[in-house]
């Protein structure tokens, strides 16, 4: 029962510590250098080489080979030969700990001499070994219960051989010291056993552990020793949970609680693992997922809801496919001023409504529902792309199928455009309406001609377009465009769950004297009832009363049912989302929390795509196309601009066009840009004073050129991440031109009047004719009455001449700007 080190060996046997190494090796045991501690049979075996041969340790190796060749159940394939027959006692149930099982065996026999060279040693070979080597073992999960069962008995029967080979080689050692050192062996193995199964309590799920530690202190008399000892000891672990939930990450303390373990346990296994841990040390995932698998311990990442964001519940909306029913189709009527949009949505609640709910007076509550043979069709009555795209802006999807109306006798118009890229940048199927077919001049085939240019192709010529000729004022073609859209969404397959509590969307609100905040709701699935708790937009309260749009009281309204509701307290938003909740506490915390939130965000703030931060975007891969909405002053601008643009090539983005027209910027490119997260290019052109204050509102951006290549440039260089804003151009101030003084030598005289900001005498100056960039130069001569004047502000008026610029007009915008070196 020796242990030495290996230049201690060498030293006794008068060899050199590279010689024993090498004999070593012929002997197949491996030592990494001079300071190795060599297990005692490996001593037995240099024995034999360097001092001869004895009987005692060829005893030894027989005995180790019957052990080897007899139970061949208990691993003895493994690396170190020469522990083999002490290991099982020890470890056969705690494999990986070898390290520790040997060395209180190396201390007992050797405690003065090797206690201290075996610790550093043992600690540093087996540590590492130590945390690998019990993961996978505690994967499985019969290793626990074999190790307990294997435990007891190889406690007693291979603590018996080890002491007993530990007797025989101390009696060709210390005869006269045999008894005592065998009973000394014999409880040191003991307190050895107590050791590792403390230890495979921190391994395994130990709950026999603690039984067995008790069970050699009985059988060996010594119940005294562990009862001392009984403070220091861990209490009995408890049971490892099957599983265990965390969120985001945990402490490990909080880990130690979750496995009913002592946090030293977990701090133990981290530095095993090479983290230094404290107890309140946050854990992240991939620290807990490797404690929780060397415990066998399955881990899961718990999930957790916002539960104020509203859209969640739009999106988290689970589908089961038995649940689901068909629901009406919510359908919304666009097209250009005067093509008969009103007249149709009131044609058809006249002809359609009235007529089968008899003696209903219909309400305007925004929308209205049609039953047409047992199917019913839901129709926004808030005609326009504006309202259509103000509620896309705000999140809110709520159209199934868009009606484009076309006057037959007066042909596509710019808003009949606007009208369908608006449809086809929400992804809402199309039907066109081709209106007025009553009049003599109306002429449907120009309809379908024109709007065959837009993507839109008559089925009749192979496309795949529904167009429907109708008379909205005479109510002719209406059954046929009815028929239609439920055709269309039968195809769609809309279907919704009416057993779930509802969701959907504000469709408009108000505050009314007597009833409060009043709001018509479109419910787009589960069923609204009344008395449900609900969250809408940043307002809560209880579902009071609902009225249908035949101002019928009802009790519920299940999915595409528009209802106004009244009891929420504040009022809401066209657009905004509703939620009905469990309990009206819940309701009541998510509203307040949704309305403070809403308080500290402005809304505006939202990030909207920017040439500035577009390459910033694609490279968060959160803008993989780049929408963009391009107007010029003249049509074959904005073509030419849009094929140009359409031909940047740059990996990662494609650009995308959804919107051109001729004329200036007008609110409703800025409110399709806000919906579609687009970029505005003007050439030539201007925004209006609501496009102006709509973009700034909505932080949308507007590019205004007048070279088509720069256009180019600045969106390729966007693209690239190369923008160089070094100097942007300021718009300072504008005036109006409000009276012309030709004078002969010094040109046209504008007298104008500073309308906003400033006009400055060095400013660079833009004319523009009904929004319409007409000249861009430079100022000639500001003058206040007769002075020079360096600036003048606005509520002034003030004579301006511009260099080589004669053709100035009463009613001319001048707008005045100045390049501004930008820092980015
Ligand atoms: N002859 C004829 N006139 C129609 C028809 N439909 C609508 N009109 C007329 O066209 C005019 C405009 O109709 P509206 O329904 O107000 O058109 P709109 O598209 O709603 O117009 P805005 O609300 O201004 O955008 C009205 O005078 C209608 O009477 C039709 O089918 N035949």
């Amino acid at each position: 029962m020796t242990k030495v080190r290996v230049h201690e060996y060498a030293k006794k046997v008068n060899k050199s510590s590279k010689e024993v190494i090498e004999e070593l090796k012929k002997l197949n045991v491996t030592v990494s250098n001079h300071m190795s501690t060599l297990e005692s049979d490996a001593v037995t075996k240099l024995d034999t080489v360097f001092k001869g041969s004895n009987s005692a340790p060829r005893h030894t190796e027989v005995r180790q080979e019957k052990k080897q060749a007899a139970p061949s159940g208990q691993r003895t394939q493994s690396n170190d030969q020469s522990n083999r027959p002490n290991r099982p006692a020890n470890s056969s149930a705690n494999r990986p700990s070898n390290g520790q099982g040997n060395r209180p065996q190396n201390g007992s026999a050797n405690r003065p001499s090797n206690g201290q060279g075996n610790r550093p040693q043992n600690g540093s070979a087996n540590r590492p070994q130590n945390g690998q080597g019990n993961r996978p073992s505690n994967g499985s999960a019969s290793r626990p219960a074999n190790g307990s069962s294997n435990r007891p008995s190889n406690n007693n029967t291979a603590n018996r051989p080890n002491n007993s080979s530990n007797e025989q080689r101390s009696t060709s050692q210390n005869s006269g010291e045999k008894f005592k050192n065998a009973k000394g062996n014999q409880n040191r193995n003991m307190s050895q056993n107590n050791n590792n199964n403390s230890n495979n309590n921190n391994n395994k799920k130990g709950g026999f552990n603690n039984n067995q530690r008790k069970k050699p202190g009985i059988h060996g008399g010594k119940r005294r020793h562990p009862k001392t000892h009984q403070p220091t000891i861990p209490q009995a672990p408890k049971e490892l949970p099957e599983k265990i939930t965390f969120y985001e990450s945990l402490s490990v303390a909080e880990l130690a609680k979750k496995l009913h373990r002592e946090p030293s346990e977990i701090i133990k296994k981290l530095f095993m693992l090479g983290v230094m841990a404290t107890i309140n040390q946050e854990l992240d995932k991939d620290a807990i997922e490797l404690i929780c698998a060397d415990y066998g311990v399955e881990v899961e990442e718990e999930v957790r809801i916002d539960k104020t964001d509203l859209d969640v519940y739009f999106e988290q909306a689970e589908v089961v496919e038995e649940e689901q029913s068909v629901r009406p189709p919510v359908v919304t009527i666009m097209g250009h001023v005067d093509h008969g949009k009103t007249t149709l949505l009131d044609s058809i609640r006249n002809t359609k409504v009235t007529a089968g709910e008899a003696g209903g007076i219909t309400q305007h509550i925004g929308a209205y529902q049609v039953n047409i043979d047992g199917k019913k069709i839901t129709f926004l009555d808030t005609p326009g792309h504006a309202a259509f795209t103000t509620m896309r802006a705000r999140g809110a999807s709520i159209t199934d199928l868009a009606i484009i109306v076309v006057a037959a006798d007066d042909g596509v118009m710019p808003q009949t455009v606007e009208a369908i890229n608006h449809a086809k940048a929400a992804e809402v199927p199309i039907i066109v309406a081709v209106n007025k077919m009553d009049k003599p001049s109306a002429n449907p085939d120009r309809v379908m001609q024109e709007l065959t240019e837009h993507g839109l192709v008559p089925e009749d010529w192979g496309g795949e377009t529904i167009f429907v000729p109708i008379s909205a004022l005479k109510g002719e073609g209406i059954d046929t465009l009815l028929e239609m859209i439920l055709l269309v969404s039968e195809v769609a397959e809309l279907k919704a769950n009416p057993g779930r509590s509802a969701i959907g969307s504000v469709i408009e609100a108000q505050l009314d004297k007597g009833r409060g905040s009043v709001a018509t709701l479109l419910v787009q699935d589960g069923t609204l009832r009344v008395g449900d708790p609900i969250v809408v937009g940043h307002a809560y309260g209880r579902v009071r009363a609902m009225v249908n749009d035949l101002g019928r009281r009802v009790k519920e309204a299940g999915p595409s049912t528009p209802v106004e509701i009244t009891g929420i307290n504040e009022v809401p938003q066209a657009g905004d989302r509703f939620v009905v909740f469990e309990d009206e506490k819940t309701a009541r915390q998510v509203g307040e929390s949704r309305a403070m939130t809403a308080i500290q965000a402005n809304r505006s703030e939202k990030q909207r795509v920017t040439l500035d931060n577009l390459f910033e975007q694609m490279s968060h891969g959160e803008v993989k196309e780049l929408n963009l909405i391009v107007k010029a002053d003249v049509q074959g601008t904005v073509e030419a601009m849009a094929a140009s643009l359409m031909k940047i090539d740059v990996e990662g983005v494609n650009v995308k066009i959804i919107h051109t027209g001729a004329g200036a910027i007008t609110e409703s490119d800025i409110s399709l840009a806000a919906a579609s997260n687009a970029i505005v290019i003007g050439f030539n052109v201007r925004p209006d004073v609501n496009a102006k204050r709509a973009a700034d509102e909505e932080g949308v951006d507007i590019r205004l050129h007048r070279i088509i290549y720069k256009v180019i440039e600045e969106i390729e260089a966007a693209m690239k991440g190369m923008l160089d804003p070094e100097f942007e151009e300021k718009i300072i101030g504008q005036a109006e031109v409000r009276q012309t003084i030709k004078v002969s030598k010094v040109g046209t005289i504008a007298g104008s009047y500073v309308t906003e900001g400033k006009i400055t005498r060095d400013s660079g100056v833009r004319i523009i004719r009904e929004g319409i960039v007409i000249f861009e130069g430079d100022l000639d001569t500001l003058k206040r009455f007769k002075d020079d004047a360096k600036e003048v502000a606005k509520g002034y008026e003030c004579g301006i001449t511009i260099k080589n610029f004669n053709d100035i007009k009463e009613g001319d915008i001048i707008e005045a700007f100045v390049m501004e070196e930008i820092k980015r």
